[in-house]
């Protein structure tokens, strides 16, 4: 067994590499009166040109905190460390075109160079769209800006984009919509206004984070389809948060299970449905109808994520985990190992592959 991930700064320099952004050792703590609380704590990640990475886990394990970080939009008193390499490539988007990696942790979050890549070249469409819209403004209005912002300074022209990347995402009556607000529109119709203006600005990235969550079940399987041909069309990469693994099945190349701020299990998306090795993983697609066999009983986690504060020594999993041994996991932290190429698990029974039995 070895500890290593992909060194961002030996991967991203190599011609040809489709590597466009790494997350090396990223940290987020926020520093409260009660103590120090350690949302995202030491994760590593790998985005590819034009692939999706799914990142999985229940509540509060830090996945929207991850996302905040990328973007330099974690609110105080969260404390933002490590590497998050940024290959730039847009240049329409103010990017040089020339491949410069840049450290997004190293630059001002409220600075001219960070402005100019959210939204440009990584944008992002949240769960509640009325987080993205102003309620004051038109649709088309506030798709225009980042038009103008990003692409074009030409307001005619940027118009037809508007309008162009309404149609692309499917909303009905498009003209009408770029003049109206966004309470006046449904909920899956402003699903699809937030990840048109998201993409109106050819994002080279787009951070997903549980989009579909809020949505019924029809419109949530366009929303998902979406993305995918868009995905395809434009070669985006798209980093996709959810607690959903069926949604993570459908989306993903690759996948990161979070737990407790670290990340636990790391593949490509087969390998995690045919060959998990972390617990909590296990007990994931445990807990799933679709992936469960039918002659097992569907299973529930026993309890919830800790909050990440005052933590004992050990794996987080610990208090939840049916593999667990007193005097072996809860001694120190446990490091994130390679188990095969492509695959890496935070367990120290790791090795021991998944026969397909109930992950005990
Ligand atoms: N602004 C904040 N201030 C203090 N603690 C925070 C803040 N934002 C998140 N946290 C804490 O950080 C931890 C990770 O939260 P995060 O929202 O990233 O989890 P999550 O996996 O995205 O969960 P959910 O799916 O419910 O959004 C949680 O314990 C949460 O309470």
């Amino acid at each position: 067994m070895s500890v290593e991930m992909p060194n961002p700064s030996m991967t991203m320099g190599q011609k040809g590499d489709d590597v466009i952004l790494e997350v090396k050792d990223l940290k987020v703590h926020f520093h409260l009166d009660e103590g120090r609380l350690k949302s995202v704590d030491g994760v590593d990640l790998v985005i590819r040109k034009g692939k999706t990475l799914g990142i999985v886990g229940e509540s509060g394990c830090g996945k929207s905190v991850t996302s905040q970080a990328l973007l330099r939009i974690v609110p105080n008193p969260g404390k933002t460390e490590g590497e998050i390499l940024l290959k730039r490539q847009n240049e329409a988007a103010g990017g040089s075109g020339t491949g410069d990696v840049v450290d997004l942790v190293k630059l001002d979050p409220v600075g001219k160079e960070i402005r100019s890549i959210r939204g440009g070249e990584i944008a992002m469409i949240f769960q509640e769209p009325m987080k993205a819209f102003s309620p004051i403004h038109t649709i088309g209005n506030q798709i225009m800006e980042a038009i103008l912002l990003h692409r074009t300074s030409d307001k005619k022209e940027a118009w037809d984009i508007a309008l162009e990347t309404l149609i692309s995402v499917g909303m009905s009556n498009p003209e009408q919509r770029l003049n109206e607000y966004p309470h006046q529109l449904s909920g899956g119709m402003r699903q699809r206004a937030m990840i048109a203006m998201a993409l109106a600005s050819h994002p080279n990235i787009l951070i997903a984070d549980e989009p579909t969550t809020a949505l019924d079940v029809t419109v949530q399987a366009q929303v998902l389809k979406l993305i995918n041909d868009l995905k395809e069309k434009l070669n985006t990469s798209v980093i996709f948060i959810t607690h959903d693994l069926g949604v993570i099945a459908e989306m993903s190349d690759e996948v990161a299970v979070m737990y407790l701020g670290k990340v636990v299990e790391y593949t490509d998306v087969d390998t995690l449905f045919y060959g998990p090795r972390h617990p909590y993983t296990i007990a994931l697609l445990h807990s799933i109808p679709s992936v469960a066999r039918r002659s097992e009983r569907l299973e529930s986690i026993d309890g919830s994520v800790p909050y990440p504060m005052n933590l004992p020594a050990g794996c987080g999993f610990y208090s939840r985990c049916k593999k667990a041994q007193s005097g072996v996991c809860n001694v120190a932290d446990i490091p994130l190992v390679k188990v095969k190429d492509n695959h890496y698990v935070r367990c120290l029974f790791a090795e021991e592959p998944y026969t397909g039995g109930d992950g005990r």
